[in-house]
């Protein structure tokens, strides 16, 4: 029986979206979710800190493509107007840009021309070619140390190193251009701690260079990549002595942006509508509406965070139990400009976006540790995904696979990472020791059924020993 996946072309999507910087890690999962919503999807990303594998792997989980991938950096306003003028695009969102803070310190030159340039350059851009929604990926840097907690979006803002500075002039970008062209709308949304990975384990954090943030740390070390966690602080004022943070699910935070851009669109409507009505309703109207909107014209600020904080220790024990494993910790002195305590108040997300996280602090560790653990090498395991077929209609048949699990593992995403395969069924049913798994669309194995047996046949005989051997299953 052969499987359909609908693959809208060009045309059959309904709007168009440009994601810049879609291959990096929040990029990517957001890029899922546009995909599987039905947009259709436009990716640039000057691939400095990111691999064009990312979005294959957006394409596997989403069972659709993406209509172009074009490499180029936000900051080339010569070639970003050539891709604007290829689509019609109903938004932008902005998530390309650099985001280490001690290499702002060092560097803080390119994180002026990088981020600030870059925003200017797509700002222009969007102006010459009419399009007017903007999500930006601003920080919980812009706040600074914390004044008091919870953070909200009146908190002062007082960043305390060039990148926050720089994500607080992008922001400043926004909100004029807001204020002189009242058809732009944009939604800068700050968000706190982002970790996680996609539940297909397909996609999730993987810098290419020594991570510096704490969740891809303790990921590296439980996979022995690095030797031990360093614990930057055991003496802060909090309830176990180390550092507190707001951590959010990159799942959640990617939902946020799919918010935004509902919101962003009824802005829209609202503004049609609010023409036509009477003046007396209309000034009612307008005095229900948040402050910072008669402030900023249609630019919005929302903290995208949970509320919660969470310690590095507990943290590090979430992933113990995870893993099963030890974290090795060297107790190290505090970093420099850290603070102990940084909790965001999310309720303007939570009222105005409609917005809420749904993955608890488990599921984010378990989830980064999934992808860690499956993808031990990151996007550079050598792992050859197909990309999906650029097409209207195609079937393929469906290949069903048993692989021995010794342990409660994921069927498609053992086959998914490690068979190349470039779409999967979710529907897949266990036995005591065999897990069966539909799977569409593979090109290497072409055999059409096997049994619980995997020595059945010498097709999937080989499928499990690839398993066997590349992930020790
Ligand atoms: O190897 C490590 C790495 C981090 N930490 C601690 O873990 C906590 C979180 O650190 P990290 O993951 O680096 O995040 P933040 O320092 O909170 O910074 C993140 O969150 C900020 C917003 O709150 C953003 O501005 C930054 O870009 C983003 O990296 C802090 O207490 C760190 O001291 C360690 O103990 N060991």
């Amino acid at each position: 029986m052969a499987a359909t996946f609908p693959l809208p072309t060009a045309q059959s999507a309904t709007s168009v979206i440009l994601v810049t910087g879609g291959c990096g890690y929040i990029g990517s999962h957001f890029v899922v979710q546009l995909l599987e919503t039905g947009y259709g999807v436009v990716v640039v990303d000057d691939l400095s800190n990111s691999t064009t594998e990312s979005i294959r792997r957006a394409e596997t989980i989403a069972q659709r493509a993406i209509l172009s991938f074009y490499q180029v950096s936000v900051c080339d306003t010569n070639a970003l107007r050539r891709v604007f003028e290829l689509y019609e695009f109903d938004a932008v969102i902005h998530f390309a840009g650099l985001k280490s803070v001690a290499e702002s310190v060092s560097d803080p030159l390119s994180y002026y021309s990088g981020n600030v340039g870059g925003m200017v350059s797509l700002m222009s851009v969007m102006k010459e070619f009419g399009v007017f929604k903007l999500v930006f990926s601003s920080s919980a840097t812009v706040y600074g140390h914390p004044h008091y907690l919870p953070i909200d979006e009146s908190h002062p803002l007082t960043p305390t190193n060039p990148y926050g500075h720089s994500k607080l002039m992008c922001e400043q970008v926004a909100r004029d251009m807001c204020r002189s062209d009242p058809r732009f709308k944009v939604a800068l949304l700050r968000y706190f701690n982002p970790i996680g990975a996609h539940s297909s384990a397909l996609i999730g954090e993987s810098p290419l260079s020594t991570p510096n943030n704490l969740l891809p740390c303790i990921t590296q070390v439980l996979a022995s990549r690095l030797p031990a966690l360093r614990v930057f602080g055991t003496d802060w004022p909090t309830h176990d002595g180390t550092g507190v943070r707001d951590f959010v699910h990159v799942v959640d935070l990617a939902s946020a942006h799919l918010r935004a851009v509902r919101v962003l669109g009824q802005v829209d409507g609202q503004r049609r509508k609010e023409a036509k009505e009477a003046k007396k309703a209309k000034e009612a109207k307008e005095a229900k509406e948040p402050k910072e909107k008669e402030k900023d014209g249609n630019c919005f600020t929302w903290n995208i965070g949970t509320g919660q904080g969470y310690s590095v220790m507990q943290i590090v024990r979430a992933a113990e139990s995870a893993s099963r494993k030890t974290v090795p910790l060297v107790l190290s002195p505090p970093r420099p400009g850290d603070c102990a305590h940084v909790v965001a108040n999310p309720s303007l997300a939570n009222s105005q976006l409609r917005w809420s996280p749904k993955f608890g602090v488990d599921e984010m560790v378990r989830s980064a540790w999934e992808f860690q653990k499956w993808n031990p090498e990151g996007y550079n395991a050598g792992v050859d995904l197909l990309p999906v077929t650029r097409g209207a209609s195609d079937n393929y048949a469906p290949v069903v696979l048993s692989i021995c699990a010794n342990d409660d593992t994921t069927p498609t995403r053992v086959c998914s990472n490690l068979l190349g395969l470039f779409s999967y069924s979710n529907a897949h049913k266990r036995t005591k020791s065999c897990t069966e798994v539909s799977i569409s669309g593979t090109t290497s194995y072409s055999a059409s059924a096997f049994g619980d047996d995997e020595e059945e046949d010498g097709a999937a005989k080989k499928v499990f020993g690839l398993s066997t051997r590349m992930l020790g299953v």
